[in-house]
């Protein structure tokens, strides 16, 4: 199936991902909420992205909604969208486990309201009338900090120990970590900005924001077909992403039903870790390269996202093969080369960024960059060795800074008349 976004055709549309069948439906007239079957039907219709009236065409793009309940929370697998914020908040002192159960809910009964186009619960700011769900989704974590915070220490997996020190690292403590985490996503900047002011209203005395980021990508429909995205050093990133039919990928991405874990641990069953690191890019330094330079420092093609050794973008690196002066034709420190899962035991990681650009700093050069986030069922087996080997010796190294990280236990999506965390917060 191709993303009609014209994102990341490799993160496939997910059953979840559900195309509206209302056209220009208003936020308040928008009667999605209440029609689930009839959404479903239209979700397994397959009408080819930018033909008219499908997910790929403008009339639609404000109609497709995600839906809230399901296996998995929204937005790990579905398309890039076009804006996104990611943010932390901290319990506020005094706050324990209920509070963070009725923040939860309500949280939750936000998120499943905003996604299906519907009004805020409460004092909506009307800043998304007029536009469908737009693709919205919210997906909720909790922070390693959060399980000492709620009382909840012995329910805290192993998984969520925090991660190594790397050399490279530049990390600002302020814009790291965090009880709990919120990532939104939507193909409508004002739809994902409303969906932003409810979370932060929802907080109210229960949680403060410690740290807020703001990306994009780039819009749907903006390319002729569509595309794997590109990041802000104009690389095609995204390709070598596994896929939902790749026969191991729940196996890499989510955490099993009947792990080897304690039982105590059985709540994150579906659920997935996220990695969360701003890392900024130098762009100036970068720009100053020629184009082969840029190509040998991640062993791809600019223009395709093509393997140095040949082929299209999807064609697999051909690591042995050598050029005429006997050296590897991708650079034994090529990015595309180091964080290859067959030079990491297997290790892989479900990449789902967005860029960022937050003006221009002190020195003049762009504080811009990636909000790199990567989903895995277990963070030793997916970033951490990748990280470990791209901190010794890779040559992107030179143009980026990682500048703050996170790590947060995604729990399961929520059933019908659950809300996310329940099996945590209850169980
Ligand atoms: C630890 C994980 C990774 C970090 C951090 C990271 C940063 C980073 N990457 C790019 C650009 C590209 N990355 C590409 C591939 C790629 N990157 C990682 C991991 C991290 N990247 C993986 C696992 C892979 C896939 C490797 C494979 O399976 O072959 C590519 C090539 C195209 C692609 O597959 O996406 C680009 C381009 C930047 C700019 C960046 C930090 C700012
Ligand atoms: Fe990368």
């Amino acid at each position: 199936m191709t993303d009609s976004t014209g994102s990341t055709p490799d993160i496939e549309i997910s059953r979840r991902r559900l195309l509206g069948t209302v056209g220009a439906a208003g936020a308040t007239g928008l009667a999605l909420g209440a029609t689930g079957g009839a959404l479903v039907q239209s979700a397994l219709s397959d009408s080819p992205a930018g033909s008219p009236g499908s997910a790929g065409s403008l009339a639609s793009l404000g109609a497709t909604r995600v839906a809230f309940h399901g296996e998995h929370q929204a937005g790990i697998t579905d398309p890039l969208q076009a804006k996104g914020h990611v943010l932390a908040f901290d319990l506020a002192p005094g706050a324990g486990r209920k509070e963070a159960a009725a923040l939860l809910r309500r949280w939750s009964d936000t998120a499943r309201r905003l996604m299906a186009g519907e009004t805020a619960p409460t004092a909506d700011s009307g800043i998304a009338l007029d536009a469908g769900p737009s693709s919205l989704t919210l997906t909720f974590g909790f922070g390693h900090s959060f399980f000492d915070r709620t009382g909840l220490t012995a329910r805290r997996p192993a998984a969520l120990d925090p991660l190594p020190d790397f050399s490279s690292d530049r990390l600002d403590p302020q814009r790291s970590n965090g009880d709990l985490w919120v990532q939104i996503g939507a193909d409508d900047a004002l739809v994902a900005f409303h969906a932003l002011r409810a979370v932060q209203k929802d907080a109210g005395e229960a949680a403060r924001v410690r740290w807020q980021m703001n990306g994009f990508n780039r819009s749907p429909g903006a390319t002729a077909s569509p595309m794997t995205a590109r990041n802000l050093m104009g690389q095609v990133d995204g390709t070598a992403n596994p896929r939902p039919k790749d026969p191991d990928f729940d196996k890499r991405i989510f955490v099993p039903g009947a792990g080897p874990g304690p039982a105590e641990h059985s709540w994150m069953a579906g659920g997935s870790y996220a990695v969360v690191r701003r890392i900024r890019m130098l762009l100036d330094d970068w720009d100053k390269q020629s184009l082969a330079q840029q190509e040998q420092v991640i062993g791809r093609t600019k223009a395709t996202g093509a393997p140095l050794t040949g082929g299209d973008e999807k064609t697999a690196l051909a690591l042995d093969k050598l050029g005429p002066d006997g050296k590897p034709v991708i650079p034994s420190n090529a990015h595309a080369r180091i964080s290859a899962p067959a030079q990491n035991g297997g290790a892989a990681m479900l990449r789902r960024p967005f860029s960022y650009h937050d003006g221009i700093g002190p020195d003049g050069t762009p504080d811009a960059g990636l909000l790199f986030i990567c989903w895995q069922a277990d963070p030793l087996r997916g970033f951490v060795p990748v990280q470990r080997k791209l901190d010794r010796g890779d040559a992107l190294s030179e143009f980026i800074r990682h500048e703050s990280s996170g790590l947060y236990a995604v729990p399961p999506g929520p059933g019908d008349g659950e809300y996310v965390g329940q099996r945590l917060l209850e169980g």
